[in-house]
């Protein structure tokens, strides 16, 4: 709880202060780094997010994603750099400690008691009276489809109920961001799915920021609007979802032409600037190519397929085959995180 002291005034004078400088982020990292023994976890992370956007955070094992949402929920001090919530600074823990919501990984509820009962404990936690807190509980239930369940034994929720509840409690107090730490792990596709579209709502809404952690990445490049991939505690890529998968190598190409015609093929497309070829042209007449610098200029990459269809088209020569791969999340963040492949890439910062 926040003291009224003078002290206090004076720091409260200082939030508005930083709130008037960062009022158009919800939340803004600037040069966090961890050391833990000497070693860094986390180096130099800035990033920004805007309300009702959805920020997908991404490594592989050990880049240092647990450590940094440690530390923007304010568990860990940082050893360099700092972060504003809602424009409050990380220097104070407790006032931004209120405008942030949290679903750790894993969540321990009492069993014995209902989901509405939790609701109106943290409720009461925060400050509400009973009437308020239970208002609030069943409002909060309502929004994420537990209304009906309010009264039953938390003990007897399924995993993707629980989760539902988790969220409903990290927005009991009205919270400007909230953290989100692996919250499909174990869930079926379905309540996959349907916690996806309860957490894009529920941004998009309340105008919440969304820091959302996962290792699965076709379901980051469904829900988020913003990614940003570290690796060994540094960001590799930083950007809106379409911005980081246009700079992926993956964009391949495959087109079949007649045997015969395959190594006059092959010619044509090496005289094609931007184009390499991936393998030599085969017996069975396919060809392999894909853009030759990476990051390519995005469009340039995926017009690599009409360019190639049109030096054909020119040459008469037929067309027997086509397939065509668009680079993906998932392409990029190997790409990034695998030691050969890491140069080359540029990082775009993140709205
Ligand atoms: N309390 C700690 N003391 C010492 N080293 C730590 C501590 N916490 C994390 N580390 C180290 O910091 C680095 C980043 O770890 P972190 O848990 O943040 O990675 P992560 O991206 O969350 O990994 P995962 O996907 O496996 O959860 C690792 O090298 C880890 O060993």
């Amino acid at each position: 709880m926040l003291q009224k002291s003078q002290a206090g005034a004076q720091a409260g004078a200082a939030d508005r202060a930083d709130h008037a400088q960062a009022t158009s982020h919800v939340l803004r990292v600037e040069g966090l780094g961890k050391v833990f023994d000497g070693r860094s976890a986390v180096k130099d992370l800035s990033f920004s997010l805007q309300a009702g956007r959805i920020l997908g955070l991404l490594g592989p094992n050990g880049a240092g994603k647990t450590t940094t949402i440690r530390m923007l929920t304010t568990v860990l001090e940082p050893t360099s750099g700092a972060f504003w919530i809602d424009g409050l600074a990380s220097s104070r823990p407790d006032a931004i400690r209120r405008r942030m919501g949290v679903l750790p990984e894993s969540l321990g509820f009492p069993k014995k008691i209902t989901g509405l009962e939790l609701m109106v404990y943290y409720g009461q936690l925060y400050g509400f009276d009973q009437r308020k807190a239970r208002q609030n509980g069943l409002a909060l239930l309502e929004a994420v489809k537990l209304r009906p369940r309010a009264h039953s034994l938390i003990g007897s929720y399924s995993r993707g109920m629980r989760q539902r509840l988790g969220i409903a409690r990290a927005l009991i107090h009205d919270p400007v961001v909230i953290f989100l730490d692996e919250p499909t792990l174990g869930l079926d596709p379905r309540g996959q799915k349907e916690l996806l579209a309860l957490i894009r709502s529920i941004a998009r809404e309340r105008m919440i920021g969304v820091v959302f952690c996962s290792h699965d990445l076709p379901e980051v490049s469904t829900l988020c609007d913003d990614v940003v991939i570290l690796r060994e505690g540094t960001v590799v890529a930083a950007g809106t979802v379409g911005e980081i998968v246009r700079k992926s190598r993956g964009n391949v190409v495959r087109i079949r032409v007649p045997a015969q015609a395959a190594q006059e093929a092959a010619q044509l497309f090496h005289g094609i600037s931007g184009v390499m070829l991936v393998s030599p042209a085969e017996e069975s007449g396919w060809i392999e190519a894909r853009p030759a610098d990476a990051p390519g200029d995005g469009e340039q990459d995926r017009l690599l397929g009409n360019r190639m269809l049109d030096v054909l088209i020119r040459a008469q020569i037929p067309v027997l085959g086509l397939q065509a791969e668009g680079g993906s999340l998932q392409d990029v963040f190997f790409e990034l995180t695998d030691e050969e492949h890491a140069d080359g890439y540029a990082s775009v910062s993140v709205h």
